[in-house]
Parts: structure tokens; sequence; C-alpha cells
């Protein structure tokens, strides 16, 4: 079929490039000249495995297309989907700017009957608000229908999410609609499951909230057994060997991050209190996820006191492994607050400084790499799982830093590897690995 994509971000990117690979015509629309210049270019915008590979050779079979000018590019489409951004506004709700002007620029440029395909995460009601504005601004002749097409990848592994999604959802008011999208979608080989509009826009929130609630629940029962010298580890993988539980997400750290999660779950406690229903259990899964930052930072303080002038290193800024996104990663927190309480920060990414940098204190400093982070410094924390981390010999620690004391906010050792490597290992719901100082 013949595609257009309108905001080509992380979501926009990945749908074009697997909807070209499996065979569709998609001409990808952004307002952003930079980003459709490089990406006309071949080169990918997002730091995402196999994208950059399936981009050159979708434009190069001549599948895939982009261009910042609207018109052109819904030209001739009888399908567009929305995957323009939905960030957050001040009171937690989800800002709609972006989608209701692309309904309109839809609106004013479209030529004939369309189906409109929303990817975009949007609030209950949406659907039907896109469609109300289109119409309101159609220009020429023609029947829109609306669809529901939540996304459900994620960073880091985008792509590989998108040929191997444990479902579709398509929510539609017109079944002949819902037909033509899920036909798209057939050669993606996963259950289809069609829905009403409302529904569909509620299942992408409560999926998102209901896994932000296991990361939550993993990271209070942490706690627990920091208070009982339990290990976190077995018990996440004792309680998973329960196929109703299941081991994903049960990884407890310094909470979740990243452009979703953060914004979808405030979204949604908004949306039910405009219904007059306080969601407490979403209310408490923000609050422990708010607290984790500093159950990290504590431990810092407890063992090695005031931070004034005290040398930290932190390894791993983005918000999980795999990404450059920064967008409300745990690290921005410790960074700011270990900055406040006067100590000196250097970190290191393997692949977010650029991107840190915008966000992060300016006091920051950076490395580039591991070993010229550590040198000197007088703790070290882990803040997110890279496979560069996890593979670190963790007898440099005690080579280049002033002493080994390693603050682990991902859980990347087992307590028998910072043992071997006599090492001081502190980490989350595990007991701390101290050394004796007569015997190392
Ligand atoms: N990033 C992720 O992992 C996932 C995001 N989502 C949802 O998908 C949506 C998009 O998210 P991202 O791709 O991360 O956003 P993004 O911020 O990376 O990209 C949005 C793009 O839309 C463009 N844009 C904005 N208004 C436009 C307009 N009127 N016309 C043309 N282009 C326009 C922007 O220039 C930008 O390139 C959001 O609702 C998000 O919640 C859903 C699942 C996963
Ligand atoms: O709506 C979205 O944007 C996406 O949000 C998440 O994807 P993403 O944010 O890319 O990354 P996740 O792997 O879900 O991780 C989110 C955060 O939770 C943290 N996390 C995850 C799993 C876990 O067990 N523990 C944990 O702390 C990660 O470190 C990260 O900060 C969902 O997993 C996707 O299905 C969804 O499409």
């Amino acid at each position: 079929m013949k595609i257009s994509i309108l905001g080509i971000g992380y979501v926009g990117l990945v749908t074009g490039v697997a909807l070209s690979e499996v065979g569709h015509t998609v001409t990808c629309i952004d307002c952003d000249l930079e980003k459709i210049n490089q990406l006309n270019r071949g080169i990918s915008t997002i730091y995402e495995p196999g994208v950059p590979e399936l981009l050159i050779k979708n434009m190069n079979q001549g599948r895939l297309y982009f261009t910042c000018d609207i018109r052109e590019g819904l030209a001739d489409n009888e399908i567009v989907y929305i995957a323009v951004g939905t960030p957050e506004n001040n009171d937690g709700s989800a800002n709609l700017q972006y989608v209701e002007q692309a309904a309109r620029d839809i609106g004013a440029n479209i030529s004939r009957d369309t189906i409109i395909v929303t990817k975009s995460t949007v609030p209950i009601g949406t659907n039907a608000r896109i469609k109300a504005l289109i119409n309101e601004h159609l220009v020429n002749r023609c029947t829109i229908e609306v669809v529901s097409n939540p996304e459900f990848l994620r960073e880091g592994s985008a792509l590989y999410d998108a040929f191997h999604a444990d479902r579709i959802i398509i929510g539609a008011e017109s079944e002949a609609a819902a037909e033509i999208v899920e036909n798209i979608n057939k050669p993606f080989k996963t259950t289809i499951f069609k829905t009403d509009l409302l529904s569909s826009e509620l299942i992408k929130y409560a999926s998102n909230a209901f896994l932000a609630t296991k990361i939550s629940y993993i990271n209070e029962i942490s706690n627990i057994c920091e208070l009982i010298g339990a290990n976190v580890e077995d018990v996440s993988v004792g309680m998973g060997l329960d196929q109703r539980i299941n081991s994903q997400f049960l990884k407890a750290g310094i909470g979740y991050g990243g452009s979703c999660f953060p914004k979808d779950i405030k979204a949604l406690v908004h949306m039910t209190n405009s219904l007059n229903y306080q969601f407490e259990l979403l209310e408490s899964v923000m609050n422990v996820n708010c607290s984790r930052q500093q159950i990290l930072l504590n431990k810092v303080k407890r063992r090695i006191g005031n931070l004034n002038k005290k040398k930290i290193a932190l390894l791993g800024l983005a918000f999980k492994p795999n990404t450059d996104d920064m967008r409300e990663a745990p690290s921005i927190m410790i960074a700011e607050i270990l900055v406040a309480e006067g100590a000196v920060v250097t970190a290191y990414d393997p692949v977010a400084k650029e991107n840190a940098e915008g966000v992060i204190s300016r006091l920051v400093n950076y490395s580039d790499s591991v070993i010229e982070a550590l040198t000197g410094a007088d703790a070290a924390l882990i803040l997110t799982e890279w496979d560069e981390f996890k593979s670190l010999d963790l007898r440099i620690l005690n080579e280049h830093m002033n002493e080994g004391i390693l603050f682990d906010g991902r859980n990347c050792f087992s307590l028998e590897q910072a043992d071997a490597a006599n090492i001081e290992y502190h980490s989350i719901g595990r007991k701390s690995v101290i050394q004796d100082p007569v015997l190392s």
C-alpha cells in the first residue's frame, strides 16, 4: 500500500522503515527540515540497532521517501499515520498540540478518501477529536476514517520489536477501515486484536502503567530485601518462574525513566482524575519511582559521608542501555543532587554524552572511557546497565580509583563477582560486599 507517516521521531522512523521493509511504499513527513535532510542523505536520526541498514536498503529500493512538504507527502496516499510526539503538560496531562496540528494539516492537504492511523499515544477520546478536527479543516471533499493503532516498541530494540511484536492492536469504528489496517500489518505475522477506539486508546496506557507497576513493585520488594538480608535478584527469579507472574519487568533498580512511562502514567492519572476517579495504585507507583534515585544516593552518603569535593564517577547516563535517549533518565536527578552537594562528578556513557550535555548540570565533566571516569574517584555509580559495564573486569576499580567502592544502581554483577574482585560493592536489594581490610 502507499502510506504517509506524519512525525518522524523514534516511532515514525521505525514504523516507516518496518512498513517499507515488508513491501509498502512509505513517505515520511516531518516539519523538522534538518531531520529530513539528514534522512534524505541516508543517515538515521536515532540511535537504534538495525535502523541504519534498513533505512538505506529501502531508500535504495524506492520504497522509502522523506519530505518536509506535507502536500507532496500526502499526495495520492490513502493511508496516513500520525506519529507526532505527545509530551506532558505541566499538570501531567498529555500535550496534544502536535497531534491537533497534524490533524489540521491533514485536513487542509488531503484530496482523496483517507484512513488516518494514530500511532501516537493519545488520551481517551483523542481519536474522535482527530476525526472532528480533520473534518473541520477539509478543503477537498473526501471521507475519512480514524483508526487507533498504538505502538508498543521499546527503545534500544525498536526494530526487533516491530518484527516480533506480541500483538498489534487496532481500534476502529469502521470494520472496513480496521480490515485495511489489519491487512497492512499481516506481514508482521503476529496476533492482531481488533476493538473499538476507546478500548484501544486505553490498552496503550493500561499496558505501560502495568509494566511500570511491576517495576515499582519489585523496587518495593528490594527495600524489604535490604531490611531482612534477602537477595532481590533471587526473589525476582523465583517469582518470575510462575508463568502467571512472568520474569520480565521485575528488575529492581533506580527507577523507570524514558520518554514514555513517566509521562504516560501521569497522563493516565490525570485522565482518571478528570473522571473524578482517584487511581490510588498508580499514584503509589509514581511515588515509589520518585524515591529510587534518592535511595541510591543515601547509600553513597551513608558510606562516604559529606559529598563536598568528593570525586564521583557516573557510569551510564541514558535511561536504559542501547539508546542515547536522556528523556527522564534517572541519572539526571542523581547528577543534579551530587553536583548540588558539592561533589566533583565525571560521567561516561557509551553513546548518550551529546544528549546528556543538553539536559544535565553543566558542572558534570565527561570522560571518553570507563577508566578515565574512574581515575582518582572516591566512588563509582552504575546508572545504566550497558553491556560494556557488565563485562568489566571489576579489578580495575582498585587499580584506578581512590578506593574501589562501587554503588550499582542496576545490579550488573553478582555478589560473588564483586567479592572475587576484592572491591566494596553496594547494590539494590542485596547485601553489601565489604572487604576485610586485614585480609585484602
Ligand atoms: N519513543 C518511544 O519509544 C515510543 C513512543 N510512543 C509514542 O509515540 C509518539 C511519538 O513518540 P516519539 O517518536 O518518541 O516522538 P519524537 O519526539 O521522537 O518525534 C516526534 C516527531 O514529530 C515531528 N512533528 C511534530 N509535529 C509535527 C507536524 N505537525 N507535522 C510533522 N511532523 C511533526 C517532530 O518534528 C518530531 O520529529 C508519542 O505519542 C509517544 O508517546 C509509543 C511507543 C514507543
Ligand atoms: O510507550 C512507550 O514509549 C514504550 O515504553 C516502554 O519502552 P521504553 O521506555 O523504550 O523502555 P523499557 O524497556 O520499557 O524501560 C523503561 C524504563 O524502565 C526501566 N526498567 C525496565 C524493566 C525493569 O525490569 N526494570 C526497570 O527499571 C528501564 O531501566 C527504563 O528506565 C515499553 O516497554 C514499550 O512497550 C512502550 O512502547
